[in-house]
């Protein structure tokens, strides 16, 4: 009996490559930022695994973006950052993009006179020589013609990438980092001056990614993160504060009171009604 089990969780590994993803997982250890003396992050400890849409969330000056510009090579940290077991602080930026761990920034940084087409292309060919990149194609390699599905940018691929309206830039930012076959996704405010139909979008295009990479969302928007997140982590003054379900953190008193219950969090406001986080 207990054979028959373990043959067919190993089926289930073989047949499903979602599945195998499942242990590649994004384990932070005691990270540590310090600017001059100021201690931006403070001993954070942080795991997301593939599956689980994490949110990232805290008052102004939290430390969020810093923790993710340690994570992707950007700010120098002690600790420790390992996905699928490799260790990534100490390594530069590029090399850790190339470890299969991307980031956006909060303004989308796409080459605005390039087509959405050329602007995948150029982040899926590295190693290419750039008039080959800038060559108009005969055909779309498969993994492009694959992230401008799953962004939903098809419609406008010859495009320039320029005249995209503000939720496609960032749209096309994402299926950048798919094509360069990125597994793990730090999204620094994805839906800052969306319109609520981008948001709705963005929202479920984080969701279809998240079923089988590491999501981590570092947002001040709380309407969208109620609708949208599997998991949330607080942070405050450099450290996690809570870690839960969206019920869970929004309960939280602690949360509550350094957070939610203020207005430092932007668009979708918290209020409090009966004590109930809104
Ligand atoms: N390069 C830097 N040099 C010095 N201090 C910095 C630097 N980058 C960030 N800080 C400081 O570190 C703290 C954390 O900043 P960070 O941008 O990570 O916060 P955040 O939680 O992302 O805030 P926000 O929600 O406003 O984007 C802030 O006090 C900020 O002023």
């Amino acid at each position: 009996m207990t054979e028959d089990i373990h043959v067919e969780a190993l089926e289930n590994v073989l047949t499903e490559p979602a599945a195998a993803f499942k242990h590649d997982y994004l384990e932070i250890r005691d990270l540590k930022v310090v600017f001059d003396g100021f201690v931006a992050v403070d001993g954070v400890d942080l795991t997301v695994t593939s599956g689980d849409l994490r949110f990232l969330i805290g008052p102004n000056g939290a430390g969020k973006t810093t923790l993710v510009d340690a994570v992707t090579g950007l700010a120098p940290a002690a600790g420790s950052v390992r996905f699928g077991g490799v260790e990534l602080l100490g390594r530069s930026s590029h090399r850790i993009a190339r470890s299969g761990v991307g980031r956006t920034f909060q303004t989308a940084s796409v080459f605005e006179e390039l087509t959405v087409l050329q602007n995948l292309d150029i982040a899926a060919g590295a190693g290419r020589k750039l008039r080959t990149l800038l060559r108009r194609r005969t055909s779309v390699p498969t993994e492009v013609e694959a992230a401008l599905e799953t962004i939903g940018l098809g419609k406008v691929a010859h495009l320039p990438a320029g005249v995209l309206a503000h939720g496609q830039k960032q749209w096309l930012e994402i299926g950048m980092l798919l094509v360069q076959n990125a597994h793990v996704l730090l999204l620094d405010e994805p839906v800052a001056g969306m319109s609520q139909a981008e948001r709705e979008q963005t929202g479920l295009l984080l969701q279809r990614i998240g079923q089988q990479r590491t999501v981590v969302v570092v947002e001040h928007d709380m309407e969208f993160m109620r609708t949208y997140a599997s998991s949330v982590t607080v942070m405050h003054q450099g450290k996690v504060l809570a870690e839960g379900s969206v019920s869970e953190v929004t309960e939280d008193e602690r949360v509550i009171e350094v957070y939610l219950g203020s207005r430092s969090h932007g668009r979708g406001t918290a209020v409090i009604e009966n004590g109930e986080t809104k």
